[in-house]
Protein backbone atom coordinates (compact mmCIF):
# COMPACT_ATOMS: atom_id res chain seq x y z
CA UNK A 1 0.00 0.00 0.00
CA UNK A 2 1.03 3.45 -0.94
CA UNK A 3 2.35 6.24 2.14
CA UNK A 4 -0.43 8.28 2.20
CA UNK A 5 -1.05 11.30 4.78
CA UNK A 6 -3.76 13.63 4.64
CA UNK A 7 -3.31 17.25 5.35
CA UNK A 8 -6.34 19.10 7.18
CA UNK A 9 -8.25 17.45 10.52
CA UNK A 10 -11.48 19.64 10.42
CA UNK A 11 -14.45 17.55 8.92
CA UNK A 12 -13.74 16.57 5.79
CA UNK A 13 -10.00 15.39 6.54
CA UNK A 14 -11.47 13.40 9.56
CA UNK A 15 -14.03 11.91 7.23
CA UNK A 16 -11.34 11.20 5.00
CA UNK A 17 -9.12 9.84 7.30
CA UNK A 18 -11.52 7.42 8.65
CA UNK A 19 -12.26 5.77 4.85
CA UNK A 20 -8.84 5.42 4.29
CA UNK A 21 -8.27 3.64 7.43
CA UNK A 22 -10.47 0.63 5.74
CA UNK A 23 -7.74 0.45 3.02
CA UNK A 24 -4.02 1.50 4.75
CA UNK A 25 -2.24 0.23 7.83
CA UNK A 26 -1.77 3.54 9.34
CA UNK A 27 -2.84 6.63 8.24
CA UNK A 28 -1.19 10.04 8.86
CA UNK A 29 -3.84 13.20 9.72
CA UNK A 30 -2.01 16.72 10.32
CA UNK A 31 -3.52 19.55 12.14
CA UNK A 32 -1.91 22.90 12.81
CA UNK A 33 -2.89 22.56 16.44
CA UNK A 34 -0.82 20.12 18.73
CA UNK A 35 -3.65 20.39 21.45
CA UNK A 36 -6.03 19.20 19.16
CA UNK A 37 -3.63 16.52 17.97
CA UNK A 38 -3.25 15.44 21.84
CA UNK A 39 -6.74 15.36 22.20
CA UNK A 40 -7.97 13.00 19.02
CA UNK A 41 -5.32 10.73 19.73
CA UNK A 42 -6.24 9.93 22.97
CA UNK A 43 -10.64 10.36 22.75
CA UNK A 44 -10.30 9.00 19.25
CA UNK A 45 -13.26 11.90 18.26
CA UNK A 46 -12.87 15.51 16.91
CA UNK A 47 -15.39 16.94 19.30
CA UNK A 48 -14.85 20.39 17.18
CA UNK A 49 -15.48 19.26 13.57
CA UNK A 50 -16.72 15.48 13.58
CA UNK A 51 -18.49 14.77 16.87
CA UNK A 52 -19.99 11.34 17.23
CA UNK A 53 -17.58 9.54 14.52
CA UNK A 54 -14.63 6.98 16.16
CA UNK A 55 -11.57 7.75 14.67
CA UNK A 56 -10.27 4.12 14.49
CA UNK A 57 -6.56 3.10 16.31
CA UNK A 58 -4.97 3.06 12.68
CA UNK A 59 -5.07 7.05 12.27
CA UNK A 60 -2.75 8.81 13.95
CA UNK A 61 -2.91 12.82 14.47
CA UNK A 62 0.16 14.67 13.84
CA UNK A 63 1.35 19.00 14.02
CA UNK A 64 5.07 17.97 12.66
CA UNK A 65 4.14 18.89 8.75
CA UNK A 66 7.59 17.30 7.69
CA UNK A 67 6.25 14.09 9.42
CA UNK A 68 3.07 14.21 7.81
CA UNK A 69 4.42 15.22 4.22
CA UNK A 70 8.13 13.01 3.79
CA UNK A 71 8.45 10.24 2.10
CA UNK A 72 4.07 9.70 1.61
CA UNK A 73 3.63 8.85 -2.03
CA UNK A 74 -0.15 10.28 -2.02
CA UNK A 75 -0.75 13.12 -0.06
CA UNK A 76 -5.02 14.30 0.12
CA UNK A 77 -4.76 18.09 0.92
CA UNK A 78 -8.43 19.14 2.55
CA UNK A 79 -8.02 22.91 3.85
CA UNK A 80 -10.00 25.38 3.28
CA UNK A 81 -9.56 26.61 -0.59
CA UNK A 82 -8.13 29.81 0.24
CA UNK A 83 -5.30 28.54 2.31
CA UNK A 84 -4.46 25.91 -0.05
CA UNK A 85 -2.00 27.91 -1.77
CA UNK A 86 -0.39 28.45 1.24
CA UNK A 87 -0.17 24.69 2.32
CA UNK A 88 0.94 23.51 -0.93
CA UNK A 89 4.03 26.24 -0.09
CA UNK A 90 4.50 25.00 3.33
CA UNK A 91 4.77 21.60 2.17
CA UNK A 92 6.54 21.71 -1.32
CA UNK A 93 10.16 20.93 0.91
CA UNK A 94 9.04 17.74 2.11
CA UNK A 95 7.03 16.38 -0.62
CA UNK A 96 9.37 14.09 -3.38
CA UNK A 97 8.89 13.92 -6.87
CA UNK A 98 5.89 12.42 -8.29
CA UNK A 99 3.52 12.19 -5.27
CA UNK A 100 0.24 12.77 -5.78
CA UNK A 101 -1.62 15.45 -4.32
CA UNK A 102 -5.20 15.31 -4.35
CA UNK A 103 -7.06 18.82 -3.59
CA UNK A 104 -10.31 18.32 -1.17
CA UNK A 105 -11.49 21.62 -1.24
CA UNK A 106 -14.43 23.01 -3.00
CA UNK A 107 -13.48 26.59 -4.24
CA UNK A 108 -11.64 29.13 -6.54
CA UNK A 109 -8.47 31.32 -6.11
CA UNK A 110 -10.22 34.68 -5.59
CA UNK A 111 -8.06 37.05 -7.58
CA UNK A 112 -6.46 34.35 -9.66
CA UNK A 113 -9.33 32.86 -10.41
CA UNK A 114 -7.36 29.49 -10.44
CA UNK A 115 -9.05 26.20 -9.37
CA UNK A 116 -7.14 23.96 -6.82
CA UNK A 117 -5.27 21.91 -9.06
CA UNK A 118 -3.74 24.82 -11.22
CA UNK A 119 -2.50 26.08 -7.77
CA UNK A 120 -1.18 23.08 -6.66
CA UNK A 121 0.73 22.65 -10.39
CA UNK A 122 2.01 25.86 -9.86
CA UNK A 123 3.20 25.43 -6.18
CA UNK A 124 4.09 21.50 -6.75
CA UNK A 125 5.52 21.25 -10.24
CA UNK A 126 7.34 18.37 -9.41
CA UNK A 127 3.94 16.54 -8.10
CA UNK A 128 0.72 15.84 -9.40
CA UNK A 129 -1.98 17.09 -9.22
CA UNK A 130 -5.58 15.48 -8.75
CA UNK A 131 -9.08 16.29 -7.35
CA UNK A 132 -11.61 14.90 -5.44
CA UNK A 133 -15.15 16.08 -5.69
CA UNK A 134 -18.39 14.65 -5.32
CA UNK A 135 -21.74 14.63 -3.00
CA UNK A 136 -20.31 14.01 0.13
CA UNK A 137 -21.04 15.17 3.75
CA UNK A 138 -18.21 14.15 6.11
CA UNK A 139 -20.93 13.47 8.27
CA UNK A 140 -22.55 10.76 6.75
CA UNK A 141 -18.89 9.82 4.85
CA UNK A 142 -17.59 9.63 8.41
CA UNK A 143 -20.00 7.30 9.11
CA UNK A 144 -19.38 4.73 6.38
CA UNK A 145 -23.17 5.73 5.18
CA UNK A 146 -22.88 4.72 1.17
CA UNK A 147 -21.35 7.39 -0.89
CA UNK A 148 -20.15 8.16 -4.26
CA UNK A 149 -17.63 10.56 -5.67
CA UNK A 150 -15.18 11.10 -8.03
CA UNK A 151 -11.45 11.93 -8.75
CA UNK A 152 -9.78 13.59 -11.70
CA UNK A 153 -6.10 14.41 -12.74
CA UNK A 154 -4.69 14.80 -16.20
CA UNK A 155 -3.03 11.71 -16.43
CA UNK A 156 -5.23 8.12 -16.16
CA UNK A 157 -2.96 6.71 -13.84
CA UNK A 158 -2.72 9.50 -11.40
CA UNK A 159 -6.60 8.92 -11.12
CA UNK A 160 -6.88 5.34 -11.30
CA UNK A 161 -4.41 5.28 -8.27
CA UNK A 162 -6.52 8.24 -6.38
CA UNK A 163 -9.13 6.39 -7.04
CA UNK A 164 -7.95 2.96 -5.59
CA UNK A 165 -6.78 4.77 -2.77
CA UNK A 166 -9.95 5.60 -1.59
CA UNK A 167 -12.27 3.01 -2.72
CA UNK A 168 -13.84 1.06 -0.04
CA UNK A 169 -16.74 -0.90 0.65
CA UNK A 170 -18.77 2.48 1.42
CA UNK A 171 -17.22 4.52 -0.64
CA UNK A 172 -17.26 4.22 -4.72
CA UNK A 173 -14.64 6.24 -6.20
CA UNK A 174 -15.26 6.89 -10.23
CA UNK A 175 -12.80 9.17 -12.28
CA UNK A 176 -13.03 11.49 -15.06
CA UNK A 177 -10.71 13.11 -17.07
CA UNK A 178 -12.30 16.68 -17.10
CA UNK A 179 -10.43 18.31 -14.35
CA UNK A 180 -11.78 21.64 -14.89
CA UNK A 181 -15.78 20.08 -15.03
CA UNK A 182 -15.05 18.02 -11.88
CA UNK A 183 -13.77 21.05 -9.50
CA UNK A 184 -15.73 23.91 -11.25
CA UNK A 185 -19.08 21.78 -10.11
CA UNK A 186 -17.27 21.41 -6.74
CA UNK A 187 -16.92 25.03 -6.40
CA UNK A 188 -19.84 26.70 -7.98
CA UNK A 189 -22.61 24.64 -5.96
CA UNK A 190 -22.40 26.04 -3.13
CA UNK A 191 -23.08 29.42 -4.30
CA UNK A 192 -26.85 27.44 -5.34
CA UNK A 193 -26.95 25.91 -2.19
CA UNK A 194 -26.65 29.59 -0.21
CA UNK A 195 -29.47 30.49 -2.82
CA UNK A 196 -31.64 27.00 -1.57
CA UNK A 197 -31.40 27.79 1.81
CA UNK A 198 -32.09 31.50 1.57
CA UNK A 199 -35.34 30.31 -0.19
CA UNK A 200 -36.02 28.07 2.91
CA UNK A 201 -35.38 30.64 5.44
CA UNK A 202 -37.70 32.39 4.06
CA UNK A 203 -40.44 30.14 3.96
CA UNK A 204 -40.41 29.06 0.37
CA UNK A 205 -41.24 25.72 -0.45
CA UNK A 206 -39.74 22.63 -2.40
CA UNK A 207 -41.09 24.40 -5.61
CA UNK A 208 -38.51 26.85 -5.25
CA UNK A 209 -35.64 24.61 -4.41
CA UNK A 210 -36.47 22.70 -7.57
CA UNK A 211 -36.24 25.63 -9.67
CA UNK A 212 -33.35 26.78 -8.04
CA UNK A 213 -31.40 23.92 -8.53
CA UNK A 214 -32.16 23.04 -12.33
CA UNK A 215 -31.63 26.48 -13.28
CA UNK A 216 -28.45 26.75 -10.76
CA UNK A 217 -27.19 23.40 -13.01
CA UNK A 218 -27.73 25.48 -15.84
CA UNK A 219 -25.91 28.56 -15.12
CA UNK A 220 -22.77 26.49 -13.58
CA UNK A 221 -22.88 24.58 -17.14
CA UNK A 222 -23.08 27.95 -19.12
CA UNK A 223 -20.08 29.42 -17.03
CA UNK A 224 -17.79 25.88 -17.06
CA UNK A 225 -18.33 25.28 -20.73
CA UNK A 226 -16.74 28.92 -21.56
CA UNK A 227 -14.27 28.35 -18.88
CA UNK A 228 -13.25 24.66 -20.76
CA UNK A 229 -15.33 22.04 -19.30
CA UNK A 230 -17.40 18.65 -20.89
CA UNK A 231 -20.88 19.81 -20.40
CA UNK A 232 -21.56 16.21 -19.18
CA UNK A 233 -19.83 16.34 -15.92
CA UNK A 234 -22.29 18.50 -14.72
CA UNK A 235 -24.93 15.70 -15.03
CA UNK A 236 -22.52 13.12 -12.52
CA UNK A 237 -22.04 13.23 -9.18
CA UNK A 238 -19.53 16.32 -8.70
CA UNK A 239 -22.32 18.13 -11.06
CA UNK A 240 -26.01 17.49 -10.21
CA UNK A 241 -24.89 14.96 -7.49
CA UNK A 242 -23.27 17.67 -5.44
CA UNK A 243 -25.80 20.45 -6.14
CA UNK A 244 -28.82 18.20 -4.93
CA UNK A 245 -26.82 16.60 -1.67
CA UNK A 246 -25.97 19.99 -0.43
CA UNK A 247 -28.94 22.11 -1.72
CA UNK A 248 -31.18 19.59 0.54
CA UNK A 249 -28.93 18.01 3.12
CA UNK A 250 -29.17 19.42 6.73
CA UNK A 251 -25.54 18.81 6.83
CA UNK A 252 -24.62 21.75 4.53
CA UNK A 253 -23.03 24.54 6.15
CA UNK A 254 -23.37 26.86 2.67
CA UNK A 255 -27.01 25.78 2.65
CA UNK A 256 -27.61 26.88 6.63
CA UNK A 257 -25.77 29.75 6.30
CA UNK A 258 -28.31 30.73 3.54
CA UNK A 259 -31.30 29.97 5.71
CA UNK A 260 -30.36 32.20 8.66
CA UNK A 261 -30.28 34.87 5.69
CA UNK A 262 -33.65 34.17 4.67
CA UNK A 263 -34.15 34.68 8.02
CA UNK A 264 -32.98 37.99 8.13
CA UNK A 265 -29.83 38.19 9.70
CA UNK A 266 -26.94 39.87 8.02
CA UNK A 267 -23.99 38.08 6.54
CA UNK A 268 -21.16 39.33 9.26
CA UNK A 269 -23.79 37.96 12.11
CA UNK A 270 -23.78 34.30 10.52
CA UNK A 271 -20.03 34.11 10.19
CA UNK A 272 -19.00 35.25 13.26
CA UNK A 273 -21.26 31.97 14.66
CA UNK A 274 -19.64 29.26 12.23
CA UNK A 275 -15.90 27.62 13.24
CA UNK A 276 -16.62 25.81 9.91
CA UNK A 277 -16.05 27.10 6.45
CA UNK A 278 -18.71 27.90 3.99
CA UNK A 279 -16.59 28.37 0.85
CA UNK A 280 -19.76 29.58 -0.97
CA UNK A 281 -19.36 33.11 0.32
CA UNK A 282 -15.84 33.63 -1.34
CA UNK A 283 -17.36 31.76 -4.47
CA UNK A 284 -20.05 33.98 -5.03
CA UNK A 285 -17.52 36.97 -5.61
CA UNK A 286 -15.39 35.28 -7.67
CA UNK A 287 -17.37 33.55 -10.00
CA UNK A 288 -20.12 36.65 -10.16
CA UNK A 289 -16.17 38.04 -11.48
CA UNK A 290 -15.81 34.92 -13.91
CA UNK A 291 -19.51 35.55 -14.92
CA UNK A 292 -18.44 39.45 -16.45
CA UNK A 293 -15.34 38.26 -17.70
CA UNK A 294 -16.07 35.27 -20.08
CA UNK A 295 -19.60 37.17 -20.62
CA UNK A 296 -21.73 34.18 -19.59
CA UNK A 297 -25.15 34.76 -17.86
CA UNK A 298 -25.82 33.40 -14.06
CA UNK A 299 -28.58 35.24 -12.40
CA UNK A 300 -28.48 33.63 -9.63
CA UNK A 301 -25.04 33.88 -8.96
CA UNK A 302 -26.01 37.41 -9.63
CA UNK A 303 -28.36 37.56 -6.99
CA UNK A 304 -26.52 35.94 -4.16
CA UNK A 305 -23.72 38.13 -4.70
CA UNK A 306 -26.22 41.10 -4.05
CA UNK A 307 -27.46 39.62 -0.78
CA UNK A 308 -24.27 38.86 0.02
CA UNK A 309 -21.93 41.72 -0.66
CA UNK A 310 -24.88 44.79 -1.90
CA UNK A 311 -27.07 44.33 1.29
CA UNK A 312 -30.19 43.32 -0.70
CA UNK A 313 -32.85 42.20 0.42
CA UNK A 314 -33.19 38.83 -0.56
CA UNK A 315 -37.33 38.73 -0.79
CA UNK A 316 -36.09 41.67 -3.71
CA UNK A 317 -34.05 39.19 -5.05
CA UNK A 318 -36.29 36.54 -5.20
CA UNK A 319 -38.37 38.95 -7.16
CA UNK A 320 -35.84 40.39 -9.38
CA UNK A 321 -35.08 36.77 -10.52
CA UNK A 322 -38.40 36.16 -11.15
CA UNK A 323 -39.42 39.13 -13.58
CA UNK A 324 -36.08 38.52 -15.37
CA UNK A 325 -37.19 38.86 -19.29
CA UNK A 326 -38.83 35.43 -20.80
CA UNK A 327 -36.44 33.21 -22.24
CA UNK A 328 -36.28 29.67 -23.69
CA UNK A 329 -35.64 26.79 -20.96
CA UNK A 330 -32.02 25.53 -23.03
CA UNK A 331 -31.75 28.91 -25.04
CA UNK A 332 -28.63 28.33 -26.45
CA UNK A 333 -29.60 25.26 -28.07
CA UNK A 334 -33.03 24.82 -28.94
CA UNK A 335 -34.35 28.92 -29.72
CA UNK A 336 -34.16 27.86 -33.79
CA UNK A 337 -35.89 24.69 -33.71
CA UNK A 338 -39.20 26.02 -33.44
CA UNK A 339 -41.74 25.09 -36.73
CA UNK A 340 -42.20 28.42 -38.89
CA UNK A 341 -45.76 29.96 -38.23
N1 LIG B 1 -17.31 19.06 5.29
C1 LIG B 1 -17.68 18.39 4.21
O1 LIG B 1 -18.66 17.63 4.26
C2 LIG B 1 -16.91 18.53 2.94
C3 LIG B 1 -17.11 17.57 1.93
C4 LIG B 1 -16.44 17.71 0.73
C5 LIG B 1 -15.55 18.76 0.54
N2 LIG B 1 -15.37 19.66 1.54
C6 LIG B 1 -14.41 20.73 1.28
O2 LIG B 1 -13.22 20.46 2.03
C7 LIG B 1 -12.57 21.69 2.37
C8 LIG B 1 -12.33 21.69 3.87
O3 LIG B 1 -13.61 21.67 4.47
P1 LIG B 1 -13.91 21.12 5.91
O4 LIG B 1 -15.34 20.78 5.91
O5 LIG B 1 -12.97 20.10 6.35
O6 LIG B 1 -13.72 22.48 6.71
P2 LIG B 1 -13.75 22.68 8.28
O7 LIG B 1 -14.13 24.10 8.50
O8 LIG B 1 -14.52 21.60 8.92
O9 LIG B 1 -12.21 22.46 8.67
C9 LIG B 1 -11.19 23.22 8.10
C10 LIG B 1 -9.86 22.74 8.63
O10 LIG B 1 -8.81 23.49 8.02
C11 LIG B 1 -8.00 24.05 9.05
N3 LIG B 1 -7.47 25.31 8.56
C12 LIG B 1 -8.11 26.48 8.46
N4 LIG B 1 -7.26 27.43 8.00
C13 LIG B 1 -6.06 26.81 7.83
C14 LIG B 1 -4.80 27.24 7.40
N5 LIG B 1 -4.58 28.50 7.07
N6 LIG B 1 -3.80 26.34 7.35
C15 LIG B 1 -4.03 25.06 7.69
N7 LIG B 1 -5.20 24.59 8.12
C16 LIG B 1 -6.20 25.46 8.18
C17 LIG B 1 -8.92 24.20 10.26
O11 LIG B 1 -8.17 24.27 11.45
C18 LIG B 1 -9.74 22.93 10.14
O12 LIG B 1 -9.02 21.85 10.67
C19 LIG B 1 -13.53 22.81 1.90
O13 LIG B 1 -13.08 23.29 0.69
C20 LIG B 1 -14.86 22.10 1.75
O14 LIG B 1 -15.68 22.70 0.75
C21 LIG B 1 -16.01 19.57 2.73
O1 LIG C 1 -21.37 21.62 4.06
P1 LIG C 1 -21.07 22.26 2.74
O2 LIG C 1 -22.17 23.16 2.26
O3 LIG C 1 -19.72 22.91 2.73
O4 LIG C 1 -20.98 21.08 1.64
C1 LIG C 1 -20.10 20.02 1.87
C2 LIG C 1 -19.85 19.19 0.63
O5 LIG C 1 -19.28 20.00 -0.37
C3 LIG C 1 -21.03 18.42 0.11
O6 LIG C 1 -20.63 17.59 -0.95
Amino acid sequence: MNKTAIIGAGSWGTALAVTLAENCPNVLLWSRRKELCRTINETRVNQDYLPGVTIPSNVTLTADLEEAVQQKDMLALVVPSHTVRDMARQIAPYTKKETIVISCAKGLEEKTYQRMTQILQEELPHCHAAVLSGPNHAEEVGRNIPSATVVSAQKRQVAEAAQDLFMTRFLRVYTNPDVVGVELGGALKNIIALGAGIADGLGFGDNTIAALMTRGISEIARLGIAMGADPLTFAGLSGIGDLMVTCTSRHSRNRSLGVELGKGKKLSEVLAGMHMVAEGVRTTRTAWELAQQYGVEMPITNQAYNVLFEEKDPRAAVVDLMRRGRTHETEDIVSDKYETW
